[in-house]
């Protein structure tokens, strides 16, 4: 039974259905009849990493899809097989058929800049959110055609889908729309932050706080959470599309040379992967003769052409700090911020995130899959989306 005095002992602001879920979720799972804080007591140390391991538990009712639909990439986990999606958030369309996807992903990618009359690229995601629900709605059908095929499934799969931690109520309500309409059977929303703190195997149930920072291609944030509830957020619409801007910019006012965002994007990407003192070679446009040009460029010049947009987001999301309880920054402390997403990987970011911040960083092992990994493992993790979800 579940023993609903305890309910109020949840010191999150848990609303008591939640408990009553978990509860509910947890019998028909077969854990036993708990609920409340026993449920968070005796959740195991999540493993997601591990998630074959978690389709034991259910393997009735996984026909399930996590799904991280972000302003860069969109990529989609199911418990059995682990990431079968992860592809650029782009689509092709007619020009006269807005409402039919020709292509979605690399392939619609790879004709930004040189697209023929009549078909449009079109990015269906803008920092974080839906800015159309009908191509956000055409995109994400496409997605689940292609990462859930009806042979496999039978059934509508259920889904779970990652959202900013900042998204306003209209925002969230969008995305249920679409994953409602592209065919999902039952949609949940889960906070990026902590799904990306899931899919790198940490418990977001535990009483101690956890700080993650995720830097995307639309938004960054910085989340702190513990035991079931946020304990502190910002976000700021300036990430990985604002540095290939600012390289564009860089390149075009320093080189007197026009490229293509793609090619500021590579040159961008190359900078980790390239060793000091090595140079990379963009192709690119001369701005005043229009003709084709060579430009080499060294990895130092890109990380200082980085640097103002990167300085202003960390300034940006460490004012999370005057937020932060000061009990839990011990926890901070011992245990490191964690950053996820695409844009930890750029060069020199983790030490300046240290030194913004004074805690020490770990940069996930997977930043970019991290995510969805994690909105996977909530379809067998029900007591997760009852604390955080919606
Ligand atoms: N090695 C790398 N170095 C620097 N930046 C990178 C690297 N790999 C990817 N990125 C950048 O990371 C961004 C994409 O990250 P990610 O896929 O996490 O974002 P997203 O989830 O689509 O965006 P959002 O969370 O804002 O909706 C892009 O801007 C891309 O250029």
């Amino acid at each position: 039974m579940i023993d609903t005095t305890n309910t109020v002992t949840i010191p999150t602001g848990l609303p008591h259905w939640s408990v009553m879920i978990t509860a509910t979720c947890c019998a028909k799972r077969g854990y036993g009849n708990f609920g409340g804080t026993d449920a968070f007591r005796m959740t195991p140390p999540l493993r997601t990493i591990d998630i074959v391991s978690l389709k034991s538990l259910s393997e009735a009712d996984v026909s399930g899809l996590g799904i991280d639909l972000g302003t860069a990439n969109t990529v989609v986990g199911t418990p059995e097989d682990g990431i079968v999606l992860n592809e650029p958030s782009f689509m092709l369309v007619r020009t006269k058929d807005p409402n039919r996807a020709l292509a979605i992903g690399t392939d619609a990618r790879n004709l930004v800049g040189r697209a023929p009359i009549g078909i449009t690229p079109v990015r269906p995601i803008r920092d974080g959110v839906i800015v159309d629900l009908e191509s956000a709605g055409t995109f994400v059908t496409a997605v689940i055609k292609r990462a859930a095929p009806a042979r496999r499934y039978g059934l509508r799969p259920r889904g779970v889908i990652a959202v900013s931690a900042g998204a306003t109520p209209l925002e969230r309500r969008a995305l249920l729309e679409v994953g409602h309409e592209a065919g999902l059977r039952k949609v949940a929303l889960i906070p990026e932050p902590v799904a990306g703190a899931l899919g790198c195997g940490i418990n977001p149930l535990e009483p101690r706080a956890h700080l993650v920072v995720d830097f995307g291609g639309g938004t960054s944030e910085i989340t702190a959470f513990c035991f079931g509830g946020i304990l502190s957020h910002r976000s700021c619409r300036l990430a990985g599309d604002e540095l290939t801007d600012a390289l564009h910019h860089y390149l075009r006012t320093e080189h007197k040379t026009i490229v293509g965002e793609i090619t500021a994007e590579r040159a961008k990407l190359g900078a980790p992967d390239t060793a000091e003192g090595q140079s990379l070679v963009v192709e690119g446009r001369d701005a005043v003769t229009g003709r084709a040009r060579l430009v080499t460029l060294e990895i130092e010049e890109i990380v200082d052409a980085l640097r103002p947009t990167t300085t202003s987001i960390v300034q940006t999301l460490t004012a999370c700090l005057e937020d932060l309880p000061p009990q839990a920054i011990g926890d901070v402390m011992s245990e490191g911020l964690l950053a996820i997403g695409g844009g930890s990987m750029l060069r020199g970011l983790s030490q300046l995130l240290e030194q913004s911040f004074g805690f020490p960083v770990k940069t996930a092992e997977r930043p970019l899959t991290c995510v969805a990994e994690g909105a996977t493992a909530c379809l067998d993790h029900p007591e997760v989306l009852a604390a955080y979800g919606s």
